[in-house]
């Protein structure tokens, strides 16, 4: 009993009372601190980190190119809590700072972090955030710099694309007055058309011929048009360059062929030649992770080669066999192909020559593609073209730690272009968040979101201060739910509240996906304000419920609608769960705000969802900060 008593008292100094047979337990000297931490261990993990996908983990090192190799490095040593303690040398860094610094002030007033040592900044932390380890930290400082580069470039006439590819770009924003490039394209442009050729790339290039980019920028920033245009840009250049080989070696061969027919009188006049293209060998290949994106990347591609002329095909498996042959195999070839990695990887592997041209190949959304289900057919498809190729570009507004460490090792010389507020929400999109737990929803999240949608659908008109007018009639609102099976179940009970809601996922009807699709993207916009129609898909369904509510459509989809869909009429998001990543948070939450526009976000926090994690995303998401 004595025993068990001092044992459970730390404090106790009773250890003398005891009897000198029993032997003397050493966990009775530990402070009480060292019992807590015998309790719960430095490293033990929650059960919420335990269920989380440990590749989901945003890099911190985006900006940076890769660490030297261990074999290269000097060994560090790990740092103790107490490790600055009983030294009887100053470490050599203190002595070389108090050197330099005439002042001896060994300590600067600012926190030092960063690998290089550099000054950054005091900012929040966020500790749910850094649980979940999500999110990508680029110092203040090369922020700074990266801000200060942007500004030089003012507008697209500034950027050194061809003539007829900055006329496009009118046809690719039509409904814009004014155009300037956004800061992804101020990033990406000149890099990628060589103008601002960074010498690591230069030297990779010079030695595998492959100049590789990774290109990394918020979302809804115009990632599209910034490795469009320089590709189209690069492929005109090209196909000129081409046509000019081609008229020489045709005029050495005719004159050979002219002095052969003089020397020799008995000989057959050769066939002439013919100019016949070679199809299906297309000089860029644009991949993407769905079809919806195909679409979308091959209307911008189209959009634009109405003034550059060239020949782009969008291909995907929701396309006939028919019009994936009439448009890969066209008599007059083809110059671009927009496509998933799968379709082309199958298509390769019956036709081997499809990739023998290939001198740029974009990767869009590539921490998806570089993931466990795209990977085999992307990176087949990066071997095969990898002969031919001379640009790599890989594009994406989140990337995770697992790519950026196999980029590091399979690209070390990688150019990085990143904008400033990577990984940041942009603080024109606002964060609301709803208790489902108190009255009166009590528990019920999908009376929660009804109610939701019910209030945004009765406010009065937003204001656009993108357009200087009201807002659109119709309010589109996306619902984001983390499983698929939940996306019928969610829509179906909206529809009994009166909602036109509609259930997005893969096995959707593709006709009805589209439709549904065009009406959020934009492009059902023009017809609407037209014909006066509401184009809605599941009006006759929302019919069924007594009480309707008006002008307003609703899309219950999963992280399939979250990636890279450019949902610009959509101004309300609703997180039916709490993201499981800060990846999440930033694609789904990207939907909205885009292009400078005002948008709002509204996360329904029941039992069990992290409040913690989404109160630090909220403050991050006011400060302007990266989801760290
Ligand atoms: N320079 C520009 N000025 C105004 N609008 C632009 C400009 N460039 C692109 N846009 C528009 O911005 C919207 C978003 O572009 P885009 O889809 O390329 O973004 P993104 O960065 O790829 O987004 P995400 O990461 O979500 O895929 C599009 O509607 C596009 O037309």
């Amino acid at each position: 009993m004595l025993r068990q008593a001092t044992r459970s008292c730390p404090f106790c100094q009773v250890r003398s009372l005891l009897p000198q047979r029993l032997p003397n337990p050493p966990q009775q000297t530990r402070s009480y601190a060292q019992l807590q931490k015998q309790r719960a261990p430095r490293n033990a993990v929650s059960k919420f980190q335990q269920r989380r996908p440990s590749r989901m983990v945003l890099s911190d090192t985006v900006a940076r190119p890769p660490r030297p190799r261990a074999s290269e490095k000097p060994l560090k040593k790990k740092r103790e809590p107490f490790s600055h303690l009983n030294q009887t040398k100053a470490p050599p860094f203190l002595d070389q700072r108090r050197q330099q610094d005439n002042t001896g002030d060994a300590f600067p007033p600012q926190k030092r972090s960063g690998r290089d040592g550099k000054r950054t900044s005091r900012r929040t932390e966020y500790h749910a955030l850094k649980m979940q380890r999500t999110l990508h930290e680029v110092p203040y400082r090369s922020r700074s710099a990266i801000k200060r580069n942007i500004e030089e470039v003012e507008s697209f006439e500034s950027l050194p694309l061809m003539e007829n590819v900055q006329k496009a770009i009118l046809d690719a924003l039509p409904d814009l007055e004014y155009r300037s490039p956004t800061p992804a394209q101020r990033v990406a442009i000149p890099a990628l058309l060589g103008v601002e050729k960074a010498s690591r790339s230069r030297s990779e290039s010079q030695k595998t011929g492959i100049d590789s980019f990774l290109l990394a920028a918020e979302t809804g920033s115009g990632k599209t048009l910034a490795y469009l245009l320089p590709t189209i840009d690069a492929i005109k250049r090209e196909e000129i360059a081409d046509a000019e080989e081609m008229a020489r070696a045709q005029a050495q061969k005719a004159a050979i062929q002219e002095t052969e027919k003089r020397d020799d009188i008995f000989g057959l006049e050769s066939p002439p030649l013919t100019n016949a293209v070679d199809p299906a060998r297309p000089r860029a290949v644009v991949l993407v992770p769905s079809a919806e994106l195909v679409a979308q990347v091959g209307a911008v591609a189209k959009s634009l080669s109405h003034t550059v002329k060239f020949r782009a095909a969008p291909i995907s498996a929701k396309n006939t066999p028919a019009v994936i042959r009439n448009r890969l195999f066209n008599e007059n070839g083809v110059d671009m192909v927009v496509t998933t990695p799968p379709l082309l990887a199958s298509i390769a592997e019956s036709n081997p020559n499809i990739l023998s041209r290939v001198t740029h190949l974009i990767v869009d959304e590539a921490d998806s593609l570089f993931d466990r289900s795209f990977k085999p057919s992307t990176t087949e498809i990066l071997e095969k073209s990898a002969p031919s190729l001379k640009k790599l570009v890989l594009c994406s507004a989140t990337i995770p730690r697992y790519l950026d460490k196999y980029l590091a090792e399979k690209y070390p010389k990688m150019n990085r272009l990143v904008t400033p507020n990577l990984h940041a929400i942009p603080r024109r999109v606002q964060l609301g968040v709803v208790d489902v737990n108190k009255d009166p929803y009590r528990g019920n999240k999908m009376l929660a979101c009804a109610d939701t949608i019910w209030q945004i659908g009765k406010a009065s008109g937003d204001y656009d201060p993108s357009d200087g007018k009201e807002a659109t009639q119709v309010k589109r609102i996306l619902v984001f739910v983390n499983e698929r099976e939940n996306t019928d179940e969610v829509a179906k009970y909206l529809v009994s509240k009166g909602i036109d809601a509609l259930a997005f996922h893969r096995d959707t009807d593709p006709n009805r996906q589209a439709k549904t699709l065009a009406s959020f993207t934009g492009m059902e916009k023009a017809k609407e304000a037209t014909d006066g129609s509401k184009g809605s898909v599941a009006t006759s369904q929302a019919s069924q419920s007594t009480r309707q509510l008006p002008n307003t459509k609703v899309i219950v989809t999963t992280d399939l609608g979250s990636r890279g869909i450019d949902t610009v009429s959509v101004r309300h998001v609703i997180l039916y769960d709490v993201p499981h990543t800060t990846i999440d948070f930033i694609h789904r939450l990207g939907r909205t705000g885009r292009m400078g526009r005002r948008g709002r976000g509204i996360v329904l926090v029941g039992r069990g969802d992290r409040a913690d994690v989404v109160k630090e995303v909220k403050e991050a998401m006011f400060r302007g900060e990266a989801l760290i």
